[in-house]
């Protein structure tokens, strides 16, 4: 349609509505239903409009404050609650973004309620995307919720007016429609198994791991999201069968087995599983770009130098590209190359033979060469290996052979390299600390990693973290959120994650607000880094992820757009509002 400010998602729904035979200039007003028809639909929905109730109570004052209203909608598109700012409400209320009013596609054209019905994913939907001119003024988040048997039950909707418009929507939508689901499946778990109400949540809080709960008969009734990535969807109402790799775990009531709950959790601690490149979360094409660029490299011999402040994801991705490559089933070996003494350089790299020194093991040792063999080494760290060990690790690289301390014989040693550090091995060379042959031969596909502070999808780390190691996902307010954002993150993924668990506990269950947060660098730090000495105004945040979007894209509008989720022209206009220039 030449449409080119509108999203994928949303350029999709123009073209179903035309199908449809709706026209932008139709009138947004349509039938409602009775009062009658309302009291029934809000009776038979009363249970999930109790839950949702509650995920609003959490963010009710930040959604006024924005003047912005939140709707639960039914999976008919029905709107069925709603609370928020008065004022926008009574203007809501002239294009029916009211209860009993339906805003599926077919009713009001393309709207955020009516695209995360058809398409089952969460979708911002701003000003001009609105198929109907009426609708025009209105900028709207959705995302859509999903019961514990993975069907879709209805869609939580964040709206305001265009000039309301913040980048943080979206995640606070997408955020709202998990915690809702998590309450679903919790009270879902509840009423099946009576009995196990206080061990079930004890369990859930404590053992961030995934769910499920099962019939007598082994069937799997419900699961948590974790579990439902594991077992799919499509598992629910099947018969249980244990899992390849996972332990399961089935609580008692004291003798009796009353019921059954299962959590699933990885097996042996010894045999840790490696990470892949699902496991590297992350929507800035900062990363996305590396996370294409390691994939690229997984599939050849090349040795591999990952570049990167702490705790950015070295390791991750040196997994990842082993996981990824057809050594996958093959060892996959770390050596920490700035913590091995001099002398045991070569018996740590090459092993030793019988009886090789005193204190020796009598039965030898292998080296982390050999153990590496057919598979892959990773040598973190490097830019701090001493010199001693730097001629030992070149020289296996250039023979592609070992010989184990004391033993006369060499082994054939085939072992693709990855090497990581957070030095600047360029000019670790030109001090004289690397050396240069050994830097040459390393550097083969070099990958810089970003530091967190130039990422633009900090907030969807947070919720990702958060996911991963709570039960049910803890509410981020939107003075956390700020917060997170203003910080520079000397410590990376490393310190965000460590951030959020004490977050996690010194909010117990209210949400976590930024009080909760407690950053290393001092307050100064922080409050500098925001420009003024009180936390970031709504327009400084946006000025943030808008300035990092662009870097991020190279200044490539339509992908810094798509980044935030906004359309190009919308983009465009607050570049020229806010002034931004280059950094
Ligand atoms: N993109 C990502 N998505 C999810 N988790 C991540 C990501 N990047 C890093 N992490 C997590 O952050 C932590 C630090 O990552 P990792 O140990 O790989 O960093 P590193 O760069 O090797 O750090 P160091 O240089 O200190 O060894 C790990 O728990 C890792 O799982």
């Amino acid at each position: 349609m030449g449409n080119d400010f509108l999203s994928e998602a949303a350029a999709l729904s123009w073209k179903r509505c035309h199908d449809f035979g709706l026209k932008p200039t139709d009138p947004a007003n349509d039938n409602i239903l009775t009062e009658s028809r309302i009291q029934a639909l809000l009776r038979q929905n009363e249970q999930t409009i109790h839950y949702a109730e509650q995920v609003f109570e959490q963010m009710n004052i930040s959604i006024k404050q924005s003047g912005q209203m939140a709707l639960f909608i039914d999976s008919e598109g029905t709107i069925i609650h709603t609370v928020g700012d008065a004022d926008f409400s009574s203007r809501a209320v002239a294009v029916q973004l009211q209860v009993g009013a339906n805003w599926a596609e077919r009713r009001k054209g393309t709207n955020a309620i009516g695209v995360a019905l058809a398409e089952k994913k969460p979708v911002r939907v701003h000003a001009q995307e609105h198929y109907f001119y009426s609708n025009h003024f209105l900028t709207c988040a959705s995302a859509p919720v999903f019961n514990s048997i993975g069907e879709l039950i209805g869609v939580i909707n964040i709206s305001g007016k265009q000039e309301n418009y913040h980048a943080y929507t979206f995640t606070l939508a997408c955020m709202a429609a998990y915690s809702l689901q998590n309450k679903i499946l919790l009270e879902e778990s509840k009423k099946e198994h009576l009995i196990t109400l206080r061990e079930l949540e004890h369990t859930a809080h404590n053992h961030p791991q995934p769910l499920l709960s099962l019939s007598r008969d082994n069937r799997i009734l419900g699961a948590n999201q974790a579990a439902i990535r594991i077992v799919g969807a499509d598992a629910i109402g099947k018969e249980f069968t244990k899992l390849e790799g996972f332990s399961v775990e089935t609580i008692h009531n004291d003798h009796q087995k009353l019921w059954q709950s299962v959590s699933i959790r990885k097996q042996a601690v010894n045999e840790p599983r490696l990470y892949s490149f699902k496991d590297i979360i992350g929507t800035c094409p900062l990363i996305i770009q590396k996370k294409e660029l390691a994939q690229k490299a997984a599939a050849t011999e090349f040795p591999i130098l990952l570049l990167g402040e702490s705790g950015v994801g070295k390791e991750l991705f040196a997994q990842s590209i082993h996981t990824a490559s057809t050594r996958s089933a093959e060892p996959f070996i770390a050596l920490n190359c700035s913590a091995i003494p001099d002398s045991l350089i070569e018996s740590e790299l090459f092993g030793y033979a019988r009886g090789a020194f005193t204190g020796a093991n009598k039965d030898g040792n292998v080296g982390k060469f050999e153990a590496a063999h057919k598979g892959t080494i990773f040598l973190d760290e490097i830019g701090d290996m001493p010199l001693r060990a730097q001629a030992a690790l070149l020289r296996v690289l250039q023979e592609g052979m070992i010989t184990p301390v004391g033993s006369i014989k060499s082994r054939i040693i085939d072992a693709r390299v990855i090497a990581a550090t957070n030095k600047d091995l360029a000019a670790e060379v030109k001090a004289g600390r690397f050396r240069a042959d050994l830097y040459y031969r390393l550097k083969g596909i070099h990958i810089t990693l970003p530091a967190l502070r130039e990422r633009s999808d900090i907030l969807t780390l947070a919720v990702h973290l958060l996911q991963k190691h709570t039960f049910p996902c803890p509410f981020l307010t939107e003075t956390a959120q700020h917060k997170l954002l203003s910080y520079s993150w000397p410590g990376n993924i490393r310190e965000l994650n460590g951030i959020l668990m004490q977050a996690v506990f010194l909010a117990g269950k209210q949400p976590i607000d930024a009080g909760h947060l407690s950053f290393e660098a001092s307050d100064e730090a922080v409050q500098a880094e925001s420009g003024e000495g009180h936390l970031q105004t709504m327009k400084d945040a946006e000025i943030t992820a808008i300035k990092k979007a662009l870097k991020a894209s190279e200044w490539n509008l339509s992908k810094a757009a798509g980044q935030l989720k906004i359309g190009r022209t919308t983009l465009y206009r607050k570049i020229e509002e806010y002034g931004i220039t280059l950094f």
